[in-house]
């Protein structure tokens, strides 16, 4: 099993930032550009950790589902783990499934606890955990668990618009894939995961990605992050 000895710390030069108001508070975006050098070398002794950031239909699953076949990463959807949750009837469904009903965050320990579960039933050693962390909350209570912070933060930026079109597109039969819900979740989105990005923007590893246009298109602007790694 893996156990990071030493996190690696910057890893992205940044050369443009555009700052932005988001509830009264100015925030600064790096638009990062990556190159082979400023990438680290995983190594199979720790593991190499990409979150995945956007609201709610901007795209993360899809995107990771192209990542993982070109640059072979494991992917863990954290609302797929609380599904599967849900659906294996344990003491934690009908609470996890009522707290998506209102689109709200499950307790950080909950979902901290399936994602460790997951990165360590792995062999693989790079991983793409989608839709988490959330909140601030969830973001520390990974490190304290995990003991690391990520290696990647990919943020797709999509406009609400977008967003409310494709989720209310997509056709999963899920629950909180309703106008109301959505509503909820992009305010909760607004609330909480706003200061998560900021923080990864401030810590120089968040990568903004503008999550309009075809899939493909998008894939070849989040290509170039991962492209100094191999399969
Ligand atoms: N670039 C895109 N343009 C149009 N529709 C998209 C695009 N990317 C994903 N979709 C569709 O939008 C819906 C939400 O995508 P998904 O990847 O599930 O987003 P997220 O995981 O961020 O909620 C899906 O039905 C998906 O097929
Ligand atoms: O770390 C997480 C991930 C998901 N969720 C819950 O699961 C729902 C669906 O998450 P998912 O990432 O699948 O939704 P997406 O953003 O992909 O539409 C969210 O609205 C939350 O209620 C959560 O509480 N914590
Ligand atoms: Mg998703």
């Amino acid at each position: 099993m893996w156990r990071r000895v030493a996190s690696v710390s910057h890893l992205f030069s940044h050369s443009k930032s555009t700052k932005f108001n988001q509830g009264g508070s100015t925030f600064k975006i790096w638009e990062t550009i990556t190159s082979e050098s400023e990438i680290p070398t995983p190594s199979k002794g720790s593991p190499f950790i990409t979150f995945v950031l956007g609201g709610p239909g901007s795209g993360k699953g899809t995107q990771c589902a192209k990542i993982v076949e070109a640059f072979g990463f494991t992917h863990i959807s954290a609302g797929d783990l609380l599904r599967r949750e849900i659906a294996s009837g344990s003491a934690y469904g009908s609470v996890i499934l009522s707290t998506i009903r209102e689109g709200k965050i499950v307790p950080s320990q909950v979902t901290v606890q399936l994602i460790q579960k997951e990165m360590e039933s792995s062999d693989n050693y790079k991983f793409l955990i989608d839709g988490f962390p959330r909140s601030e909350e969830n973001r520390k209570a990974f490190e304290q668990t995990i003991g690391t912070e990520p290696d990647v933060v990919l943020f797709f930026d999509c406009p609400e618009q977008e967003m409310v079109k494709r989720v209310l597109n997509r056709n999963q039969g899920r629950v909180d894939d309703n106008i109301d819900t959505i509503k909820k979740r992009l305010e909760i989105f607004d609330e909480l995961n706003w200061p998560v990005i900021n923080y990864y923007s401030l810590r120089g590893k968040l990568n903004k990605i503008n999550a309009v246009g075809t899939v493909d298109e998008i894939f070849e602007k989040v290509r170039p992050i991962f492209a100094p790694l191999s399969k």
